[in-house]
C-alpha cells in the first residue's frame, strides 16, 4: 500500500492494539423494552428484549454472543450501533459516552456492522465500488480517493477489483457479497466491527473462508469484533470471550475455553449439550434444553431460566441471581447453584432487578 493511500489510516490502528488495557467498548445496564399490543384487560405490554445487560470488549478482542432465537442478540447489536434508541444504559466507546461526548457521526466511524443478509445490506442499484465508496464520501472523502480506497479494500477481502468493482450485487455470489459488505464496513476505518450472524447464510466451505478472512483482517487492521451467532462451533472458533444470553439477560460470560470446558450456568450447559460433538467423551451430562423459551412479554420471576432448569430450587423463582464470579479468571454466571458450587461468595439476590456487571 502506498504512503498516499487513503486506507493508511486503517493500518495505523494496528499500533493501538495490545498496549492499552482500557476497554474499547463498555456497556452497562443496556435495556430495551418494545411496546406491543396487549389484550382488552392490559392493552399495553412490553417485550423485554434486552434487560440490564452489561459487558465490555477489550481492544483487539473478539467477544461472541450466543443464545436461542429471540434472546436479544440482534437488539443488543442494534442498540450499540444506535440503530434504535435504548431505554436505559450507558455505552462508552473508547472512553467516550455514545450520544454525549461521542457524536453518532463519530460512532459510525468507530463502529460498523455486518448483517446476515448480504443482499439486503447492499443497494442493488449501486456497483460494488460505489457501495464501498459511499460511506467515505458521506464522511467527506473526495470521489477519486473513495474509489481508490474501495478498490484497495476489495483486494483486502480477496476480490480482484478489476473483476468486481463494476459489478452489481446480483451479479456475484452470497460469499462474495459478504466480502463486499466486510469491505464496506472497513471503509470508514472502524476499530470495532459487529458481525450479526454474518456467516450464517453461507455454505460451510464459504463460511470457513470468510472466517479465515475475518481473522486475517483482524490481525492486519487491529480490529475488535463482537461476533453474534447461533452456531456455537463458529463462536468457539473465533471468540476470545463469550457472552451467553437468555430472555434478554446475560446469564454467563467468560473466556471461551473456560465456558466450553466448564459451563457454569445450566442454560449454557444445555446449549452445549445440544451441540453435535465429534468427541463423545467431551459431552456434558446435562439433558438438552427442553421446550421453547418463555414469552418475553411476561418472563418468569427470579431467574428467568428456572422454568426450564433441571436444577431449579424455590429460591430461583423468588430472587434474581446477579452475575457473579465463578473463578478469578473473568468467568461469571448468574446462577445460585453455580456460584454456590464455585466456592466464591454468593451474590446478594435482588427481586426483579438484576444488575449484570461483566469484566
Ligand atoms: N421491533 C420490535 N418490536 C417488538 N418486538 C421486537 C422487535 N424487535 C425484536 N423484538 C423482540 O425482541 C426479542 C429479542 O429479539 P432479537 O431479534 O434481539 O433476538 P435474537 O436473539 O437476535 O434472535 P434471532 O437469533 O432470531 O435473530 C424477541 O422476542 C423479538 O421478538
Amino acid at each position: 500500500m502506498s504512503e498516499t493511500s487513503p486506507s493508511v489510516e486503517l493500518l495505523e490502528q494496528v499500533e493501538d492494539v495490545g498496549g492499552a488495557a482500557q476497554p474499547l467498548l463498555q456497556v452497562s445496564g443496556l435495556t430495551k423494552h418494545f411496546p406491543v399490543r396487549g389484550d382488552l384487560f392490559s392493552p399495553r405490554k412490553t417485550v423485554r428484549a434486552v434487560d440490564n445487560v452489561s459487558f465490555s470488549i477489550a481492544k483487539g478482542e473478539t467477544v461472541g454472543i450466543v443464545g436461542e432465537s429471540g434472546c436479544g442478540k440482534s437488539t443488543t447489536a442494534r442498540l450499540l450501533m444506535h440503530l434504535m434508541k435504548r431505554d436505559a444504559g450507558d455505552i462508552v466507546y473508547d472512553g467516550m459516552q455514545v450520544g454525549r461526548a461521542l457524536s453518532l457521526r463519530e460512532l459510525r466511524r468507530g463502529m460498523q456492522m455486518v448483517f446476515q443478509d448480504s443482499y439486503a445490506s447492499l443497494n442493488p442499484r449501486l456497483t460494488i465500488e460505489d457501495s464501498i465508496a459511499f460511506g467515505p464520501k458521506v464522511h467527506g472523502m473526495a470521489d477519486a480517493a473513495a474509489r481508490l480506497l474501495a478498490r484497495e479494500l476489495l483486494g483486502k477481502v480477496g476480490l480482484r477489483p478489476e473483476t468486481f468493482a463494476n459489478r452489481y450485487p446480483h451479479e456475484i455470489s452470497g460469499g462474495q457479497r459478504q466480502r463486499v459488505n466486510i469491505a464496506r464496513a472497513l471503509a470508514l476505518s472502524p476499530r470495532l466491527v459487529i458481525l450479526d450472524e454474518a456467516v450464517s447464510a453461507l455454505d460451510k466451505s464459504v463460511e470457513a473462508q470468510v472466517l479465515n478472512l475475518l481473522a486475517d483482517l483482524k490481525r492486519e487492521f487491529g480490529l475488535t469484533y463482537l461476533f453474534i451467532s447461533h452456531d456455537l462451533n463458529v463462536v468457539r472458533y473465533i471468540s476470545d470471550r463469550v457472552l451467553v444470553m437468555y430472555l434478554g439477560e446475560v446469564v454467563e460470560l467468560g473466556p471461551v475455553d473456560k465456558v466450553w470446558d466448564a459451563p457454569a450456568h445450566p442454560y449454557t450447559r444445555a446449549l452445549l449439550a445440544a451441540m453435535p460433538s465429534s468427541d463423545p467423551d467431551n459431552r456434558t451430562e446435562t439433558p438438552p434444553i427442553s421446550g421453547d423459551p418463555p414469552n418475553p412479554i411476561d418472563p418468569p420471576s427470579g431467574c428467568r431460566f428456572h422454568t426450564r432448569c433441571p436444577f431449579a430450587e424455590p429460591l430461583c423463582a423468588n430472587a434474581t441471581p446477579e452475575l457473579s464470579d465463578v473463578d478469578t479468571m473473568g468467568h461469571q454466571a448468574a446462577c445460585y447453584m453455580a456460584i454456590a458450587g464455585s466456592g466464591h461468595s454468593r451474590a446478594p439476590a435482588k427481586e426483579n432487578d438484576k444488575g449484570a456487571t461483566a469484566a
